[in-house]
């Protein structure tokens, strides 16, 4: 049985004693929750996968000496905030991580409008319910960090991964406007905006990824900028393209950027300025 760390981590010191990770049962999610884990922190770990979280929790409990609490529940459902806000209400959590989102890829009029829908549920209006609830909580305690996704496509239009593109836009001017709102009183927003990277994402998008990078590289990255900066792009194709891509108007950047989702897709696209 591994204990905890007999010395807390700056990490730990300054965002602890919990952290909230919502889809941590796989992915970029996951690999936070083991990060975290490793530096001290006791979890609740949110996914719709309860067996695969509880079997987390045995593990990173053995390993690590963590406290690890499972909630079971779909954020997309527009309950599942609330009741997640209420359940932990004395939960001594100083770090949210959320984590929870999926995309999908190819021409908008050929997408199921339920789903498209469900994204935006989960990749933005979640995100937004979990940022106030805990962020009220953490403005009150003068302590806390926030991470938020966004991504290497939320810079700019994405032909032929419209909406999943959009909600990662939203995500990354939602987390610019509270993280400067929230800065005075000790709270830090980190928006994490990868390029590709190599977990579970792509099958469920329908994406074809090349040059991904990993999950544990982009929790690593992401856990060192938190406090530091507002926004990280984690991997060199991120830093990249991010840089290259500012330089091009941004009709540009939206022919671009329709290239490479084709690319993911193999699907022709015609980019009008
Ligand atoms: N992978 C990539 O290339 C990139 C990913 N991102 C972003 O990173 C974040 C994590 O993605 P990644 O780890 O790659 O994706 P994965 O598909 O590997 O993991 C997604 C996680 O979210 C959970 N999840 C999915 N739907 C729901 C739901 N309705 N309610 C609760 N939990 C849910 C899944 O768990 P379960 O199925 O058990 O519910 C899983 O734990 C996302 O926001 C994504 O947009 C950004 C840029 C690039
Ligand atoms: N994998 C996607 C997530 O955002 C992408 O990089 O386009």
């Amino acid at each position: 049985m591994t204990s905890k760390p007999s010395k807390d981590s700056a990490l730990k010191r300054r965002f602890g004693p919990a952290a909230l990770i919502t889809g941590a049962s796989d992915g970029i999610g996951r690999a936070f929750a083991t990060q975290l884990a490793e530096h001290g922190f006791d979890l609740i770990l949110v996914a719709r996968r309860g067996d695969v979280l509880q079997d987390m929790a045995l593990d990173l409990g053995t390993r690590f000496g963590a406290d690890v609490r499972v909630l079971a529940m779909d954020l997309s459902d527009p309950s599942a905030v609330p009741d997640l806000l209420s359940v932990t209400e004395s939960a001594p959590v100083g770090l949210v991580v959320a984590a929870a989102g999926f995309g999908s890829i190819g021409p908008f009029l050929d997408q199921d409008m339920a789903s498209e829908i469900n994204m935006v549920d989960l990749n933005c209006r979640s995100v937004v319910e979990l940022s106030y609830g805990f962020g009220q909580r953490m403005s009150a305690s003068k302590r806390g960090g926030i991470v938020l996704f966004s991504s290497l496509v939320g810079f700019n239009g994405a032909p032929l991964s419209a909406t999943y593109a959009a909600t990662k836009g939203f995500v990354q001017s939602f987390a610019e406007g509270i993280a400067a709102e929230m800065r005075p009183h000790g709270v830090s927003v980190l928006s994490v905006a990868p390029g590709p990277v190599g977990t579970g994402f792509a099958a469920r998008a329908g994406m074809q990824m090349g040059q991904a990078a990993t999950p544990e590289m982009v929790a690593h990255a992401s856990l060192g900028a938190l406090g530091r900066k507002t926004t990280v792009r984690p991997g060199f194709l991120a830093k990249f393209l991010g840089w290259s891509l500012a330089m091009l108007p941004r009709w540009g950047r939206v022919r671009v950027m329709g290239i490479i989702m084709k690319g993911m897709t193999g699907k022709e696209v015609t980019v009008r300025k």
